[in-house]
């Protein structure tokens, strides 16, 4: 399992590394079932330059996927990479390299907060929740 850790290179508003991880896997990941959390603002130029290189067959380092192993299924998170993810979808990829780094609800909580998927809902919610 891996840590949540700021590093010190900004990327897209992000540190360029969020998560620390001795046993992570890279692999060609489907972009459908990655979610992206964040809405980025990207530089025109990376995302075209990207795309050349993509184009030409450069393999770009892989995006950083956070990956929650849960009993339902998978889940895929990606919160940085912004301009490799720009390039690849305006390329109409339908995978991309990806680093997956295995982590727990915990630190997507961390991450996503009130949004996360895995957040328990609060007294508030379940009465809004719960059947009248
Ligand atoms: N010509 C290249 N060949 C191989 N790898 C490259 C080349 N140019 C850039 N890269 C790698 O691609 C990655 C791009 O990271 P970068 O932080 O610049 O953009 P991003 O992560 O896609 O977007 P953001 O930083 O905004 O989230 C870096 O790991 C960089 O080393």
């Amino acid at each position: 399992m891996s840590t949540a850790v700021a590093q010190e290179e900004p990327g897209c508003g992000l540190p360029r590394s969020i998560f620390v991880a001795d046993d992570a896997e890279v692999h060609d990941v489907p972009m459908s079932v990655i979610k992206r959390p964040l809405i980025s603002t990207v530089d025109r130029e990376k995302v075209d330059d990207f795309k050349r290189l993509i184009q030409a067959g450069t393999q770009l380092t892989p995006i950083e996927v956070a990956w929650v192993q849960r009993p339902e299924g998978n889940y895929y998170f990606s919160f940085g990479g912004c301009h490799r993810w720009a390039a690849h979808t305006e390329l109409g990829s339908t995978t991309i390299p990806a680093k997956l780094v295995p982590v727990s609800p915990a630190t997507i909580n961390l991450y996503m907060g009130a949004s996360s998927p895995f957040r328990a809902p609060g007294p508030q919610q379940q009465q809004e929740q719960a059947p009248s």
